[in-house]
């Protein structure tokens, strides 16, 4: 067991139709909530990093942290990077130590995207790490920039078979309707299933990526609100969505807003109840076993990964 890149992961996910959970990591009791979930539900599990995620914690802290939870547990982990912007970044990471990388040109156009993906892909092939792309563009906060929905736009099915073939990623994060954030659709949810289902004929066996598929759960947001937050209307993916992705090549999906929701749900909660409080272990505490409880729902009871290490 160890630090390993998502290749087997994503073989038997794809495989046994279920997908192996991504949660963005950028402190201690975030990542011990995750993997003490991860650990007892004996799930694959990828911890990913954003490149706001380096800037608060700073990458050597973050790597070292991952690694303590593999030498603390018997999971697999794969420690990828998020939305990387750039090549630097990516080469960065991968000269780091990161076993997988996501290389984000979905803001380029399709020829300098292919020819950006490509020149990771190159690079960290020759490293033994894996590149995951994007094609399409997601609406909501992405790389710490708003993406409005009029920019948004779904992937073609026919350019993510070409954009596969020409840049050699191992895995194609694609736009269906998913975005970032606590505040995904104003009316009903609704995804593009029908797209989906095309861009898995067209790639069969061929791993894909949901990103912003947090599902927002109404019991953290009225927690929040209740205990002086202010996020009314917030609203994510619904669960039998990401059920449904699962069955469709679907391999990795991306959560961080759930986690974020469930730590400072729980934080306010102390902070109201118990305001003699000033210890950080007697609400970070809480933050942390939130965290764990969340993701333990989503690998056992949502992605159907719990058990498949
Ligand atoms: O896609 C994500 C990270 O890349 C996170 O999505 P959420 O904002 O839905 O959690
Ligand atoms: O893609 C968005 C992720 O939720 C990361 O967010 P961040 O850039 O604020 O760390
Ligand atoms: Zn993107
Ligand atoms: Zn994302």
């Amino acid at each position: 067991m160890g630090l390993v890149t998502s290749t087997e992961m994503f073989k038997k996910a794809y495989e046994g139709k279920y997908a192996v959970g991504a949660f963005n990591v950028n402190d201690m009791e975030i990542i011990q909530g995750i993997v003490e979930a991860a650990q007892e539900e004996q799930a694959p599990l990828i911890l990913q990093v954003s490149a706001g995620a380096r800037k608060y914690a700073n990458p050597v802290y973050l790597k070292k942290l991952v690694e303590a939870a593999v030498e603390t547990t018997d999971l697999d982990i794969c420690l990828h990077l998020d939305h990387g912007a750039d090549f630097e970044i990516c080469k960065s990471c991968v000269d780091g130590g990161f076993t997988s990388v996501m290389i984000d040109g979905s803001k380029y156009p399709f020829e300098e995207n292919i020819a950006l993906t490509k020149k990771v892909a190159d690079y960290a092939h020759d490293h033994g790490v894996v590149v995951e792309a994007e094609l399409g563009k997601l609406a909501g906060i992405e790389d710490a920039v708003n993406v409005g929905d009029h920019e948004a736009s779904f992937t073609d099915p026919d350019e993510a078979v070409e954009f596969v073939e020409r840049t050699g990623c191992d895995s194609l994060a694609i736009t269906i309707g998913t975005s970032h954030g606590a505040f995904k659709f104003k009316g009903t949810p609704k995804l593009d299933f029908p797209r989906l289902e095309k861009i898995s004929g067209l790639l069969p066996g061929y791993p894909l990526v949901l990103h912003g598929s947090s599902s927002v759960p109404k019991e953290f947001v009225d927690l929040c609100n209740q205990y002086g937050g202010a996020i009314p209307g917030a609203q994510g993916v619904p669960e039998d969505m990401l059920r449904e992705a699962a069955k469709w090549g679907v391999c990795k999906i991306n959560i961080d807003t759930d986690l974020r929701l469930a730590m400072t749900a729980s934080i306010r909660k102390v902070f109201v109840e118990q305001p003699q409080v000033f210890d950080p272990r007697e609400y970070l505490g809480p933050g942390r076993a939130a965290i764990k409880a969340m993701v333990a729902h989503k690998l056992k009871d949502v992605l159907g990964c719990a058990g498949k290490l």
